[in-house]
């Protein structure tokens, strides 16, 4: 005889997340938090970032706050006066286009980056080695999802994506599909906040509607200015999804200038870096050194000359502009100390 004895089991169902959960609010951001400063001025997340105002939620309501220096999409911020932004977890960053040689914040605190493209021509692994790069040095974790599996065999995509990185996980998809959304179950569990990097028309929009279950991402677009000050109609917004995550839909981005992201290139490339450990001088340029265990793997077949090349390419943009950057910020330091100095000079 079977007997039910369900009812005499504890329910084991885990409680809703609270709206704050829901939004992200996680251990990390909690820890610099006191109970008492939580409860007088419970913290809110931007979800977006205007050129007039900032966007915030409590995970309850939304409402807009002036203006807050250095903030991006995703952050945690302290409504005090002015508004305290949490340490963050992660922060994606790019060097800004345009002749600014400024960095320019993606978003903040993202668990998850998808890095988008799809089993056609846009498959590049040189760009998803850059946006892999990115996305290691930001602190998050880049997942390739590789669209349009319906379209061509996503096999051979796969098998490259799968060769770049054992730290990567790929998978392919038909974004139109509704069962796309399954296949990031892994990486969308509730209090998580991921999101969705790539070129134009890769299917970002199409897969943050499979995440939402609705068709949200069409009425995100907002307008913003771009480096040259012409309006282009871009969109970078954080949405909760009923499922209790955050998930951030980003423009296509095609020019990605990297900066200030030696550890990400790294980790990226860190079958080519854990080997140069091994060449007999530090400094091997692996070109022409004996003793360079990097050729020697390459001679071996073991790894790809032209991944070695795209390292190379990627190392050195990545100096050269963030020598740029440091000369750009020992310039305005400098400026700065000018101007104080003029000031106290003219109040004497
Ligand atoms: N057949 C098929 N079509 C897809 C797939 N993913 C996206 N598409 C189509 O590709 C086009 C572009 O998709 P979007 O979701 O708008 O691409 P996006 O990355 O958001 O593009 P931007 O908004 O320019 O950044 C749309 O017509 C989609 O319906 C896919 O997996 N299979
Ligand atoms: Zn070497």
């Amino acid at each position: 005889m079977v007997r039910d004895y369900s009812q005499f089991m504890p329910n084991v169902k885990p409680p809703a997340p609270t709206p704050l959960a829901a939004l992200g609010w996680q251990t990390h951001f909690a820890m610099q938090v006191t109970p008492e400063a939580l409860s007088q001025a419970p913290p809110i997340r931007v979800t977006r970032v205007d050129r007039v105002e900032v966007h915030v939620t409590d995970g309850e309501t939304t409402w807009t706050l002036p203006p807050i220096a250095d903030v991006a999409v995703g952050d945690w911020v302290l409504p005090t006066q002015p508004p305290t932004i949490l340490d963050r977890k992660s922060l994606l960053k790019r060097r800004a286009a345009g002749h600014e040689r400024s960095v320019q914040l993606i978003a903040a605190n993202i668990d998850t980056v998808f890095v988008v493209t799809s089993c056609n021509a846009d498959f590049n692994v040189a760009r998803l080695e850059r946006f892999l790069a990115l996305t290691f040095d930001a602190g998050a974790d880049p997942v390739i999802v590789l669209t349009k599996a319906d379209q061509s065999d996503p096999a051979p995509y796969l098998a490259q994506a799968q060769g770049l990185s054992k730290e990567v996980a790929c998978v392919a998809v038909n974004a139109k599909d509704s069962a796309a959304a399954e296949a990031f179950a892994p990486w969308c569990r509730p209090g998580c906040t991921v999101a969705f990097l790539g070129t134009s028309g890769v299917g970002k929009s199409t897969l943050l509607n499979a995440l939402l279950g609705e068709d949200l991402a069409a009425t995100g677009t907002i307008r913003e200015d771009d480096a040259r000050g012409r309006h282009t109609t871009t969109r970078r917004e954080l949405h909760v999804t009923p499922g209790g995550f955050a998930v951030l839909d980003t423009p296509g981005m095609r020019e990605l200038q990297l900066t200030d992201v030696a550890a990400g290139i790294s980790e990226v490339f860190s079958d080519i870096t854990d080997l140069a450990g091994a060449c007999k001088f530090n400094d091997c340029a692996h070109e022409a050194e004996p003793g360079c265990a990097v050729r020697a793997a390459i001679a071996a077949g073991q790894i790809d000359p032209a991944r070695l090349e795209r390292w190379r390419k990627l190392a050195a943009e990545d100096a050269f502009n963030s020598a740029d950057l440091a000369e750009r910020r020992r310039k305005d330091k400098a400026f700065g100390k000018t101007v104080k100095q003029a000031l106290r000079s003219k109040r004497r």
